[in-house]
């Protein structure tokens, strides 16, 4: 479903991403790791085609919506606008499906984005993602600056969308723990370059990224 090959990302003369290989098969939740600056955010950006690749390929086999990292919300605009913005696109003006899915969002329809909770809002930018029906979901930063319990909530939803429709995820995630337990595989990304990569049991028992990332060897 996604497709990446020996992706290379320039801004002027640094290089974001450096001849990236990665592929997300369709149905798989498949997570990204990395520390500040490795170049994940320009990775889920390549692939909404809002960054230009310098070379490298990218092939996606279904329509894509991306959760942006600290949720790109319009804040003086409501929630039912903002979700309504998510289907413009698509053409979906109807936004009952996705109060279906995320029925805390019917409830917070009339509310302005701006004064939303950090979770309420991560969940209006679930849900204007959703708006297009997509079939496969990057979200960059499901957890940023959210309560456990809430992240919980959203991951839920999104392991669900994976279960029972199929929703194929790319989940960047700074949360290893998190991430581990939602996806199959996953990705490390250091440097701009892919470090590691495997089955998430695997990764999770791999000294360097359990040190790196879990604090220590997972329980
Ligand atoms: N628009 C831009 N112009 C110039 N440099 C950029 C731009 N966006 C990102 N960069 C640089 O590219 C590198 C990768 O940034 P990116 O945001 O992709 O990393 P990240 O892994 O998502 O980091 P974080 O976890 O902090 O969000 C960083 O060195 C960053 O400063």
């Amino acid at each position: 479903m996604i497709d990446v090959r020996d992706l290379v990302v320039s801004y002027g003369t640094a290089t974001a991403l450096d001849r990236v290989t990665l592929t997300v098969r369709r149905g798989e939740m498949v997570a990204l790791l990395g520390p500040n600056g490795a170049g994940k955010s320009t990775l889920a950006n390549t692939l909404a085609g809002l960054v230009q690749p310098a070379s490298g390929t990218v092939e996606i086999g279904g329509r894509l919506a991306l959760i942006p990292e600290g949720r790109q919300l319009f804040p003086d605009l409501s929630v039912a606008d903002n979700l309504a913005l998510g289907g413009w696109r698509s053409g979906e003006r109807d936004p009952s499906y996705v109060y279906d899915l995320l029925p805390r969002l019917a409830g917070l329809a009339g509310r302005r984005a701006g004064v939303l909770s950090g979770g309420e809002q991560q969940m209006v930018a679930f849900g204007r993602a959703m708006m297009s029906r997509p079939s496969v979901l990057v979200v960059d930063e499901l957890s940023l600056g959210l309560a456990p319990n809430v992240t919980a909530d959203l991951a839920g939803h999104l392991a669900e969308l994976n279960r029972e429709q199929g929703l194929t995820v790319l989940l960047i995630e700074q949360n290893a723990r998190l991430a581990f337990e939602l996806c199959g595989r996953a990705y490390v990304l250091e440097s701009s370059r892919v470090v590691a990569e495997g089955e998430c049991a695997e990764l999770a028992g791999d000294p360097r990224v359990a040190g790196a990332y879990l604090g220590g060897a997972i329980t």
